[in-house]
């Protein structure tokens, strides 16, 4: 079958000239798969086989374009280099002839070629007829035993590429699942975080978890579970709505170096044990961060303090001081606990946050975000009182009486904690 390049693959859109790479080459993987589908890809990710030199090659061009280089592996001969706004890794061919390294990939659609010197698109797995009928085709059941991440890098695509899991394949994992634990749990989260950040994530993940690929990380996952994630999904439309700037908030994550956004950190939380004890240690085990961690943790300890009604300032203020900015992921976990799907919809449990959610919007907000009238140092010194854990207990006295408009100035706060001592 003859099969139209697509313009977006020409070399004229790759960061580099065509003349540093060596005749022939080809590029592979998922930008000859997303070009062919006309997916946009934010970020340049390009994939070259190269029957011999590989590494060179990709040293070569690093130096001549002044761009990162990462030998990614030695033994296998796949390097990196990293331009500002693109990646492209070059890898020795496997096997003596390009139909054989495609032949040990992991999807059919992930398994067509581009010669960029020749213009023609090499599909020996008929991965073309695939990516028409939207789905992923397993190349062979030992390609999935010999690298079983593609057992969930078969949920993720799915999810990411709107398509479907082709049912020999489906039933060929369910059949591989428990060999997931020989993959490094590295891998394996960012798999899920994949997965936790596709907006049709929710669907895949109940896949995975039903086909038992993703149950050996999250013991306690259900398919209860997954309905929480749902619900998730649906509390977060919901509070993004009327909330534009909690929307954003939830598509970010304070540190960049961390990738999961709030939604992610929330939808963690349903999947993980509920004890926020047990649920650290699975974390830990896929190698979260410590602020991965913290947040899911929080969120879990946090979230049913925010279904209680007539909270007091004081109790308002502990909470924002607890939550800090994994507000956001509780009260969309709050509100998705609180209510089943169905009857989301209504506004009512929504209004139930709002005042909450309007402290925690206001930077001025003297609950969510206070700032001290007076500091420490001040009160040691004007009180003539040691340094001690009672210091601290009278700046929060001082900043929740603050809050309750009982003191305003700095002179009222120091003659209300007299008054105190
Ligand atoms: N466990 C893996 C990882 C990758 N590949 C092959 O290597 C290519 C490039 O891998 P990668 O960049 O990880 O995935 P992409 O399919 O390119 O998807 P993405 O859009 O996420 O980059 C894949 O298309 C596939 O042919 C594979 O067979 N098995
Ligand atoms: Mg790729």
């Amino acid at each position: 079958m003859h099969i139209p390049v697509p313009s977006t693959l020409a070399p004229e859109n790759w960061p580099f000239s065509l003349e540093y790479l060596p005749q022939p080459a080809y590029m592979v993987g998922g930008a000859v798969r997303d070009a062919i589908l006309g997916r946009s890809r934010e970020y340049l990710d390009l994939d070259f086989v190269i029957p011999s030199d590989a590494v060179k090659v990709a040293r070569a061009i690093a130096r001549r374009y002044q761009a990162g280089f990462v030998l990614l592996d030695a033994e296998r001969k796949i390097a990196r280099v990293v331009f500002p706004n693109a990646t492209a890794d070059f890898a020795q061919q496997e096997g003596d002839s390009l139909t054989t390294d495609l032949h040990r990939r992991d999807f059919t659609i992930n398994a067509i070629a581009y010669n960029p010197y020749t213009q023609e698109i090499i599909d020996p797995l008929q991965g073309y007829a695939d990516l028409e009928q939207r789905q992923l085709r397993m190349v062979s059941p030992i390609n999935l035993a010999n690298d079983p991440l593609r057992l969930m890098r078969a949920y993720r695509q799915a999810a990411q590429l709107g398509f479907t899991i082709e049912p020999t394949t489906q039933t060929t994992i369910r059949t591989l699942a428990s060999h997931i634990t020989e993959v490094a749990a590295e891998r394996v989260r960012v798999e899920i975080g994949y997965l936790l950040a596709s907006p049709q994530g929710t669907p895949w993940i109940a896949s995975a978890v039903k086909d038992g690929v993703i149950t050996h990380f999250f013991r306690n996952a259900t398919p209860e579970s997954c309905q929480k994630l749902a619900a998730v999904d649906k509390a977060a439309a919901l509070l993004t709505k009327n909330w534009s700037q909690l929307g954003i908030e939830l598509q970010q994550y304070v540190r960049d170096t961390v990738k999961t956004t709030w939604l992610g950190i929330a939808k963690l939380a349903c999947l993980v044990h509920p004890n926020p004890e047990v649920a650290e240690i699975e974390l830990q085990e896929l190698t979260y961060s410590r602020a991965e961690i913290r947040a899911v943790t929080t969120a879990l300890k946090l979230f049913p303090r925010l279904n209680l009604t007539n909270m007091s300032l004081r109790e308002q203020y502990f909470l924002f001081q607890e939550a800090g900015i994994v507000f956001v992921a509780t009260v969309v976990l709050a509100l998705s606990n609180n209510t089943p799907v169905e009857v989301m919809s209504g506004n009512k449990s929504l209004s139930a946050y709002a005042p909450l959610i309007s402290r925690y919007l206001n930077p001025d907000d003297l609950v969510a975000h206070a700032t001290p009238l007076v500091s420490g140092k001040e009160l040691i010194i004007t009180l003539n009182i040691p340094a001690s854990p009672v210091v601290g207990e009278l700046l929060t006295e001082i900043a929740i009486a603050r809050a309750e408009g009982k003191i305003s100035t700095p002179a009222e706060a120091i003659a209300f904690v007299r008054k105190l001592v």
